[in-house]
This record gives C-alpha cells, sequence and structure tokens, in this order.
C-alpha cells in the first residue's frame, strides 16, 4: 500500500476503485467495504485506493473537541496497511476544502488526481460544499465524467455505521473483550513512554507511563486491564492502569503498564499497547499495602487470563 498524504499528489496511470471514508476502527464491516474495492480493482486491471479525510471533518467545521476517535490517523493507515490495498489517500480536510463545489471535487480529485474508474460509496453520502451533493448527483457526473458508482446499501452501511458507535460505546465503559469483537485487531494505544512519579519502583510494580499525542484518540474507561506489547520483537504482556492513582494523591489521568517478567528502560520508546481484557475499576486504598496487594490479584487474574489465551491460540495454530 502506498499512502499519499494530498490528492494533489497522487496520479494512478491504471485507473482506481475508490472509496470515501473515515474507517475508525477498521471492523469488520469496513473490511468488508475494502475487500469489495479489491475484488473490483483486480477484476478489472485498475488500482483500489481509500480516500480519507484529516483531521476529521467535524473537528474542522464544529471545533467539536469531544470527538473522539478509535483510532489515530496513523494507526489507522497501519490497520488499512494490512489489507491487500493499493493507495491511501489521506487529503487534508481544511476550511477551503470544505468550500470546494461538488463538481469541483468530483472533477479535481476524483477523477484528474485519482483516475477513479468506479466509485463505492454509501446510498446515503453526501459531498461538497454543504454537503449539497448526493448518490444520484455523483451518478450523473460519473455518466460525463466517465467513471461508475456502485451503491453500498442502507441495510449495509447501517452495519458499519452501528458497529463503530458499538466499539466506542463498548471502549467508554471498558469493554475491551466486546469492542476487540467486533474489530479486526485489539484496541490499541500508541504513545511515548515517559517519566512518572518514580513511586512504581519503590513498590516492586515499575510502570511505563505512555503519553499519548492526539487529544482525539478515545481512551477506555478507567479502570485495570490487562495488556500486551510488542518490545524489541518480543511480544511482552502486562496490566494497565488508567486513571488518577487516588491512592498516591493523583489528579491528572495517567495510562501506565507493569510489564511481566521484564526489567529494561523503556523511557523514550514508543510503543503500542493493546487491551485485552478489563480486570476491575481503579479505586482508592487505604494504604499503599492494600494498594500492593490488590496488584498481586490483577497480577494473579492477568497471569491466568494470558495462560489461557496463549493455550487456545496454539490450539488454533
Ligand atoms: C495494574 C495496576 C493497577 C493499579 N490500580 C490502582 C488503583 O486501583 N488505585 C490507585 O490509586 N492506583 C492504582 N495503580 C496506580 C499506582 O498507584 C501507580 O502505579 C503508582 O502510583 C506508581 O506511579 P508512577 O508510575 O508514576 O511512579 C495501579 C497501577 C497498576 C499498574
Ligand atoms: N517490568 C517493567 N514494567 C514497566 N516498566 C519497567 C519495567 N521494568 C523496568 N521498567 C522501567 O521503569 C520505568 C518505570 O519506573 P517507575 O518507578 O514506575 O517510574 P515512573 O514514575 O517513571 O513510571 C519504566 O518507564 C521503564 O523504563
Amino acid at each position: 500500500m502506498k499512502t499519499h498524504n494530498s490528492a494533489h499528489t497522487f496520479t494512478s496511470q491504471k485507473g482506481t476503485v475508490v472509496t470515501i471514508g473515515t474507517f475508525d476502527g477498521l471492523h469488520l464491516g469496513h473490511r468488508k467495504i475494502i475487500n469489495r474495492i479489491n475484488e473490483s480493482a483486480r477484476a478489472n486491471g485498475w488500482e483500489s485506493c481509500v480516500l480519507t479525510f484529516f483531521p476529521h471533518p467535524r473537528m474542522v467545521l464544529q471545533k467539536d473537541t469531544s470527538l473522539k476517535l478509535i483510532n489515530t490517523i496513523a494507526e489507522r493507515e497501519q490497520l488499512l496497511e494490512s489489507l491487500d490495498l493499493d493507495h491511501l489517500v489521506i487529503h487534508p480536510f481544511t476550511l477551503d476544502f470544505s468550500r470546494y463545489h461538488a463538481e469541483t471535487f468530483v472533477e479535481e480529485i476524483l477523477v484528474n488526481s485519482l483516475n477513479a474508474k468506479k466509485v463505492i460509496i454509501g446510498y446515503d453520502h453526501r459531498f461538497g460544499r454543504n454537503r449539497n451533493a448526493n448518490i444520484e448527483d455523483l451518478k450523473l457526473f460519473g455518466k460525463t465524467l466517465g467513471f461508475e458508482v456502485e451503491e453500498i446499501s442502507k441495510q449495509e452501511l447501517e452495519d458499519v455505521a452501528i458497529s463503530s458507535t458499538k466499539v466506542r460505546k463498548a471502549l467508554v465503559s471498558g469493554n475491551v473483550a466486546l469492542a476487540n469483537s467486533y474489530l479486526s485487531a485489539p484496541f490499541m494505544l500508541n504513545g511515548v513512554v515517559v517519566k512518572g512519579k518514580s513511586l512504581g519502583r519503590t513498590i516492586g510494580y515499575p510502570t511505563a507511563n505512555l503519553e499519548i499525542a492526539e487529544d482525539y484518540k478515545l481512551i477506555p474507561a478507567q479502570g485495570v486491564y490487562v495488556a500486551k506489547a510488542i518490545i524489541n520483537g518480543k511480544p511482552v504482556y502486562g496490566m494497565m492502569n488508567i486513571g488518577t492513582n487516588p491512592t498516591v494523591g493523583g489528579k491528572k489521568q495517567t495510562i501506565e503498564t507493569y510489564f511481566f517478567d521484564f526489567d529494561e528502560d523503556l523511557y523514550g520508546q514508543q510503543l503500542e499497547i493493546q487491551l485485552l481484557e478489563r480486570i476491575r475499576e481503579e479505586k482508592t486504598f487505604d494504604t499503599i499495602d492494600e494498594l500492593v496487594a490488590a496488584m498481586k490479584t490483577d497480577e494473579a487474574f492477568s497471569r491466568k487470563f494470558i495462560a489461557s489465551l496463549e493455550e487456545s491460540n496454539s490450539q488454533n495454530a
């Protein structure tokens, strides 16, 4: 897959089959649509292309800071990479771009840049300035400009929209197992390991504090989770706490992970941590000893969970 950071810097000689969307989470419904553009491209000697916008239009038009996405743009790219897609175009969504008339968008982006031969799009897709144009307009443009339009049915689209919302709801309530069952890969957090209060080490549980740069990234409900990362090429399991550490008088929310059977300096490292299962809520303990005892119980739970996971993985292998 080739990524292009603007439609203006990409043109396809062979022609493309395009779909347009946010594809947040890249769940099973999204995968079906991407398979569809891949199959159509292969059958016709074209290239498959996802056209996505960044920032999300709502972030630009509504200054909607409450908007949270399951994936950052880098994660979206990484997940799409695992599919057989030929091109990902991440076009900058600016105020200026939002004022493009439908016709300009179709001519300049879809036809001149992407060389679209077919556009596979939801029945209710709207585009162009003030979202004035609909799929019927797109079909008319296609007739004069030489591309086909294939409609994704209401049912198929509802399945997709429902599952993105479902994933977000599950994460916000801490149900990562349910979220993961909709997604094609476990929910992940990406960030860099920063210094904390250096208390972890003194209680026998050093924790890597993850700092996430993207303020639009959805962070699951506070609480304790079983986690997994790949560190220096090796899988490492651990337990993560998302919370304010009230027992030690913390105020700011942190995301910290203790990795099992691991003893390396992680400061400054970029980590991708997957969340596998929720263990419990974050609690305010009266003493550090009680916190440590709870963490011991969390560890026992996590290790059991990981053992059964590895066992079922080896049975499926
Ligand atoms: C698995 C796990 C569970 C935790 N549970 C709680 C909790 O329930 N309540 C709490 O106040 N802090 C909890 N913590 C946070 C500890 O208070 C924190 O790791 C400690 O303050 C060390 O902070 P530092 O990494 O900034 O040094 C938990 C941490 C981990 C790794
Ligand atoms: N098993 C481990 N799990 C997590 N971090 C570890 C582990 N072993 C060593 N470390 C290192 O220790 C650091 C955390 O130590 P800690 O005392 O909790 O300080 P901080 O307040 O910076 O989190 C991590 O950022 C990492 O560099």
